[in-house]
C-alpha cells in the first residue's frame, strides 16, 4: 500500500518557508541545510555531507539542550529513569514476566518529566490521572508537583511494573501520593469513582497504547472524569513525525494518532495546543460550558467571588497577632495590604512577609487614636494604590482590673483606642469608600462584647467592645445604601504570646480550656476564613452582623 502523502494534505504548508523567508528556528535551519544538501550536485559528496552534518548537529542537540537548561528531575526520579533504560526488558519478557515486550524507549524523557511537573504545579492540580505508567518516572514527576494531599492515580496493565515502581518510589517522600490501578486502562477508567467534584481529575496524562487513545478519550469525556477547567495531556501526539510526514506514514500507531488528533481538533467543545515536547504533547481543555438559566446558574463561581485580586485593604494593628493573620488571609486572596501599627518595625516585617507572597504591601507607623494619623494613613494608601476597598479596624487593648478598682485612666484609654478610634477610622474610611461607590469595613470586637468572660475582670474592655458592636450596626444601617458593608468579627480567647507571657493570665489558661466545648483556644488562623468572607464580594448582602469565632466558648 503506497504511503499517504502527508504534505499533500497540509495545504502546501512547508516547514522551510516562513513569513521572513529566512530560516528562523532550529527546525527551519535544519530544513534549510537538508534542502541545500538535496540540491547539491551528486558530484559534490563532501558538500552534501557537510550540510547533513550541520543539520544533524542542530536536530540531535535539541532534546539534550532542553534538558540541560531546564531544572533537572529529582534524584529519585532520575534514578528511576536510569533503571528504566538499563533494565533487561527482553530477558524479563522471555522469562514470561511481562505479557508485552516492554522497551526502554517507553519511558518519558527527562525533559518531558519536568515539563509535566511544571504543568501540574502551574495548574495547581490536586488530582492527576496517568494512563500508562511504565516505570513510574512521569508519575513521580507529577506526584512531586501536586500538594501533600494530592494524588496521582496511574493505570497500568503489566503487574510486573507495579512491584518495579513501588520499590523505587518508596525512596521518595512523594511516593505515597501515587496509587497504582492494575489492569486494562479502559476497564479502570470505567470503574474509577468520579461522582463528585473532588474525585474528578485536574490533569490527565494519556500515554498508553496509541490505538486505545480514542477509547480512553471517549471514557474521559462521556464519564465526565475531568474537573471543570481541567486539562488532558496527550503524549506522542507527533508520533515520530508520522502524523504529518511521509516517513512510515501508514504505521498503525501513526494512523491512530493522526485520526485521534483530527477527532479532538474538530470537536468545538475543546481547545487544544500541540507542543513539540519530545514526541509531541497536546494539551486539551474543555471550553467552559455556556451557563443558561437563572441567577444561581449564571453567577460567577463562589471561589471567584471570594478572590480579592485588585483590591486594596488596610489592617490596623497589623504588625502582629490577629491583625497579622488577617493581613496574610487578605494577601493570600490577592489583595494589596497596608499594615498600620504603633510599632512601625513590626508593620514593616509583616509587609516583607506579604511581599514574599507576591502582593503589594505598605507599612505605616501610626497611633490610631490620633486624628492626624488617620488622615495621613488613608491619604497615603490612596496615593500609593489609588483606592481603598477593605478596612479592618483591629487595633485594641485589654487591661484587667476589678471594677471596684478600675481607674479613670484605664477606662478612658480603653475606650479611646477600642471604641473612639474604631469609630473615627470607620468615618475616614467610609469617606473614601463613598467616593469609590462602596467598600467593606470589618471591626474587631470580641466575644466579651456579648458575654462576660471569667474569672478575669475587664469591665472597661467588655463595655468598649460592646460599643463597637452597636456602632458597627448603626454604621451598617446608615451606609447600607452607599454600598458599604460594616461587620464585626468577635474572636474568643486567642492563644497568643500576650497571654502566655502574662503572669496574671497564665494560671487562667487551663480554666479557659475547660470552659470551651472544643477544649481549645482560638488560633490566629481560625479567624482567617471569616475575614476573607466579610472582605469579599461573596458577602455583599451581609451587613451589620457579628461573627463570633470562639469554638463554642459562649455556648456554655
Ligand atoms: C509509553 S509507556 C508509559 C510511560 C510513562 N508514562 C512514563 O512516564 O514513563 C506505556 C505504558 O502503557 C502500558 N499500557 C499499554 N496498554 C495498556 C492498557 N490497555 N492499559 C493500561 N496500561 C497499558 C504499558 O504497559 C506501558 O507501561
Amino acid at each position: 500500500m503506497p504511503a499517504v502523502k502527508r504534505h499533500e494534505e497540509m495545504n502546501g504548508m512547508n516547514g522551510d518557508i516562513n513569513a521572513t523567508g529566512q530560516p528562523d528556528t532550529p527546525m527551519e535551519v535544519a530544513t534549510f541545510l537538508l534542502k541545500a544538501a538535496l540540491e547539491t550536485p551528486d558530484s559534490d559528496v563532501a558538500k552534501v555531507k557537510e550540510h547533513v552534518k550541520d543539520a544533524l548537529g542542530i536536530v540531535r542537540g535539541l532534546d539534550p539542550y532542553l534538558e540541560q537548561v531546564s531544572t533537572p528531575a529529582s534524584d529519585v526520579a532520575q534514578k528511576i529513569w536510569q533503571d528504566s533504560v538499563v533494565h533487561p526488558w527482553s530477558e524479563v519478557y522471555m522469562a514470561g514476566k511481562t505479557q508485552f515486550k516492554l522497551k526502554k524507549e517507553m519511558v518519558t524523557n527527562q525533559h518531558e518529566g519536568v515539563v509535566l511537573k511544571m504543568l501540574v504545579k502551574l495548574m495547581r492540580a490536586k488530582r492527576v490521572l496517568e494512563i500508562g505508567m511504565f516505570t513510574g518516572f512521569g508519575a513521580l514527576c507529577m506526584a512531586e508537583g501536586v500538594p501533600d494531599d494530592g494524588q496521582v492515580v496511574t493505570c497500568e496493565i503489566e503487574p510486573y511494573l507495579k512491584d518495579f515502581v513501588q520499590q523505587r518510589i518508596a525512596g521518595s517522600p512523594h511516593g505515597k501520593k501515587i496509587r497504582i490501578e492494575l489492569g486494562d486502562a479502559a476497564k479502570t477508567l470505567k470503574e474509577l469513582d468520579v461522582s463528585t467534584r473532588d474525585k474528578k481529575f485536574d490533569f490527565v496524562f494519556m500515554d498508553a497504547d496509541k490505538v486505545g487513545y480514542t477509547v480512553y478519550w471517549d471514557l474521559l469525556i462521556d464519564r465526565d472524569m475531568v474537573a471543570p477547567g481541567g486539562v488532558i495531556g496527550i503524549d506522542n501526539s507527533l508520533m515520530k513525525g508520522r502524523v504529518y510526514s511521509d516517513y512510515n506514514a501508514d504505521d498503525v500507531g501513526g494512523s491512530a494518532i493522526r485520526e485521534f488528533n483530527k477527532k479532538v481538533r474538530s470537536d468545538p467543545r475543546f481547545e487544544m495546543v500541540m507542543l513539540p515536547v519530545r514526541d509531541g504533547l497536546t494539551l486539551v481543555r474543555r471550553e467552559p460550558t455556556e451557563l443558561v438559566g437563572d441567577a444561581v446558574m449564571q453567577a460567577p463561581s463562589v471561589f471567584d467571588r471570594l478572590s480579592l485580586r485588585g483590591k486594596v485593604a488596610l489592617v490596623t494593628g497589623g504588625g502582629q497577632g490577629i491583625g497579622r493573620a488577617y493581613a496574610h488571609a487578605l494577601a493570600d486572596a490577592g489583595a494589596s495590604v497596608c499594615l498600620i501599627d504603633l510599632d512601625g518595625g513590626k508593620a514593616a516585617d509583616v509587609a516583607g512577609e506579604l511581599m514574599k507572597k507576591g502582593v503589594g504591601a505598605l507599612a505605616l507607623q501610626a497611633d490610631v487614636t490620633k486624628a492626624e494619623d488617620t488622615e495621613r494613613c488613608i491619604g497615603k494608601i490612596v496615593e500609593t494604590f489609588g483606592h481603598l476597598d477593605v478596612a479592618i479596624n483591629n487595633a485594641g487593648m485589654n487591661k484587667n482590673s476589678d471594677s471596684i478598682d478600675t481607674s479613670r485612666e484605664e477606662w478612658q484609654a480603653t475606650f479611646k483606642l477600642n471604641t473612639e478610634s474604631t469609630f473615627f477610622w470607620c468615618q475616614a474610611e467610609a469617606k473614601q469608600m463613598m467616593k469609590q461607590g462602596g467598600g467593606k469595613i470589618i471591626n474587631t470586637a470580641s466575644m466579651a462584647a456579648t458575654w462576660v468572660p471569667h474569672p478575669q475582670n475587664q469591665t472597661a474592655y467588655n463595655a468598649s467592645k460592646a460599643a463597637v458592636l452597636q456602632l458597627s450596626k448603626t454604621l451598617a444601617s446608615e451606609w447600607a445604601k452607599k454600598n458599604i458593608q460594616v461587620n464585626c468579627i468577635s474572636p474568643g480567647i486567642v492563644r497568643s504570646a500576650l497571654i502566655e507571657n502574662s503572669e496574671a493570665l497564665r494560671p487562667l489558661v487551663s480554666l479557659w480550656y475547660e470552659q470551651n466545648p472544643q477544649g481549645k483556644l482560638c488560633e490566629f488562623t481560625d479567624l482567617q476564613g471569616a475575614v476573607l468572607l466579610l472582605a469579599s464580594s461573596a458577602s455583599d448582602h451581609i451587613t451589620g452582623i457579628n461573627l463570633t469565632i470562639d469554638g463554642g466558648h459562649t455556648l456554655w
